[in-house]
């Protein structure tokens, strides 16, 4: 079984063109949902998402799914909390908010991804409001049990990378799955102008008190 003990810059898999086939060990996010996870009502939280199941540390869990849409379509303002930015060039580099998430880590130089990276915000987003899975019920935590992993298959767009979700520890039975949405604080605004706040729940001893 395929395990991922930390983040990469962006794993590689095989895609159509490599005639490998369905079964090809290199198509961890291509093989669906291996275990068996629960969505539940929280008291404060809404909707969330929990393991039935021990979850290995570095094991795949989920990819995060949804309509592909352009950032700059997205009306940040209609409360749509189903929005995952592609910024996976922010993940690999860790900077700003998602610093926090991976810390520093360079691309390496002869990177086939490198050129692709620009330094805009998100160009794409992944939209789960209409269409998806589990991920987009999965909460915040400041001190998360999943992970982010870019991934591409099919081309070598990283603005277009498909997102997974790993474990970053060893998971156990009805414990919840979170992720470090990444917001840098102060980040987000209203059509107004002014800064959106909203606190956090996740219960963290090191909880930052607010998501954004
Ligand atoms: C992707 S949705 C997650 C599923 C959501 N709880 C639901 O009921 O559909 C993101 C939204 O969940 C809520 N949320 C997620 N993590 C939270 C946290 N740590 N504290 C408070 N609210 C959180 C916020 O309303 C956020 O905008």
């Amino acid at each position: 079984m395929f395990r991922l003990k930390e983040a990469r810059d962006v794993v590689f898999e095989c895609g159509p063109e490599c005639g490998c086939g369905p079964d090809c060990g290199n198509r961890v996010s291509q093989k669906g949902i291996k275990y068996k996870l629960q969505v539940f009502c929280t008291p404060n939280k809404g909707w969330a998402v929990r393991t039935l199941e021990t979850i290995p540390a570095g094991a795949p869990v989920c990819e995060y799914i949804g309509v592909l849409r352009r950032s700059d379509e997205v009306d940040n303002d209609t409360g749509n909390s189903y929005i995952f930015d592609i910024d996976c060039k922010q993940t690999i580099h860790g900077i700003e908010g998602r610093k926090r998430r991976l810390g520093h880590v360079p691309l390496p130089t002869n990177s086939p991804v490198d050129d692709k990276i620009t330094e805009n915000e998100a160009e794409f987003c992944i939209d789960g409001s209409s269409y998806g899975n589990v991920a987009r019920f999965i909460n915040h935590s400041c001190e998360p049990n999943l992970f982010i992993q870019c991934v591409l298959s099919d081309h070598t767009d990283i603005n277009l990378a498909r997102v997974m979700l790993f474990a970053s520890k060893k998971i156990p039975p009805r414990q919840e799955l979170t992720y470090d949405y990444g917001y840098q604080l102060d980040s987000v605004m209203g059509s107004d102008g002014n800064i959106k706040k909203m606190p956090c729940h996740c219960g963290a001893d090191l909880c930052r008190k607010r998501l954004y």
